[in-house]
């Protein structure tokens, strides 16, 4: 199914006696690239995980349109890919076995095939992973997430240790993806990829959301002291002190 909106709604995420989210609310859209920015420990990953379903929150809740999301297919890609030890395409193979897909042996290697196609790996099914090099080993990991046909792909810092090249090349799958109506919420801590990437951007800071809008307007004019303090990289008590 297509995502519907989705409705974030007074998520607490507490940990260690600490609220890592404080009742966090947010409403995004059912299309486009949503980033979320916000500085270290503001509560981004913690945030993708539950949209992920891998974190329940203490409280509050996520709706996807009316209903919780069972139905929602869901893929998240880390910083760093978690690959197993075994070819490329095994690797790609276990993003279909989580998408739970009742496909034939002949459909499931089309699939892989096809997904490898599309992330410029066509030629290296049977390679090794770990031969792969960082911005490949990238594309697998989006080849794995993206096999499954999600309907809402979440990438935590998905080139944070990439170069140039390879971070253009996953921001133009990206870009691509959102193109063909996938959801994609992007945390990023870097403000030129949100910049080309981002329809909309979401600022959190310290478990809440402190501002959310077009993200252009957001980037160039922030509204609270709290995304300006982060946007222009200031240290936030700095920001506060003068505020
Ligand atoms: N599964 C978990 N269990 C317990 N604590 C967690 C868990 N995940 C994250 N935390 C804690 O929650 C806090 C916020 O973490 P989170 O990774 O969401 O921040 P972030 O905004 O993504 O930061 P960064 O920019 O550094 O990646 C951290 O103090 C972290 O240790």
């Amino acid at each position: 199914m297509a995502v519907t909106p989705i409705v974030i709604s007074g998520l607490v995420f507490r940990r260690g006696g600490r609220a890592v989210l404080d009742g966090l609310t947010a409403s995004i859209a059912a299309t486009g690239i949503t980033a979320i920015v916000g500085p270290n420990g503001a509560g981004k990953s913690v945030t993708l995980r539950i949209l992920d379903g891998l974190l329940q929150p203490d409280a509050g809740e996520v709706r996807f349109g009316r209903g919780a999301g069972a139905d929602v297919r869901r893929a998240l890609v880390f910083q760093r890919p978690a690959l197993i030890r075994a070819s490329v395409e095994a690797n790609v193979a276990l993003g279909l076995a989580a998408a739970g897909s009742g496909l034939g042996r002949a459909a499931r290697r089309e699939r892989i095939a096809a997904a490898l196609h599309r992330v410029g790996l066509g030629d290296r099914a049977r390679d090794p992973a770990r031969k792969l090099s960082g911005g490949e080993q990238q594309r697998l990991a989006l080849a794995r997430a993206l096999v499954g046909g999600p309907d809402l792909l979440l990438l935590d810092e998905p080139t944070a240790n990439l170069d140039p090249g390879a971070t253009e090349a996953i921001e133009e799958l990206v870009r691509g993806e959102a193109a063909a109506g996938t959801k994609v919420i992007l945390v990023s801590h870097n403000l030129g990829q949100v910049a080309r990437l981002a329809d909309d951007l979401l600022v959190l800071d310290r478990g809440r959301a402190v501002e959310h809008g077009p993200a252009q307007a957001v980037l160039q004019a922030p509204r609270t002291a709290e995304a300006r303090a982060y946007l222009k990289g200031e240290l936030p008590w700095t920001a506060f002190a003068a505020a």
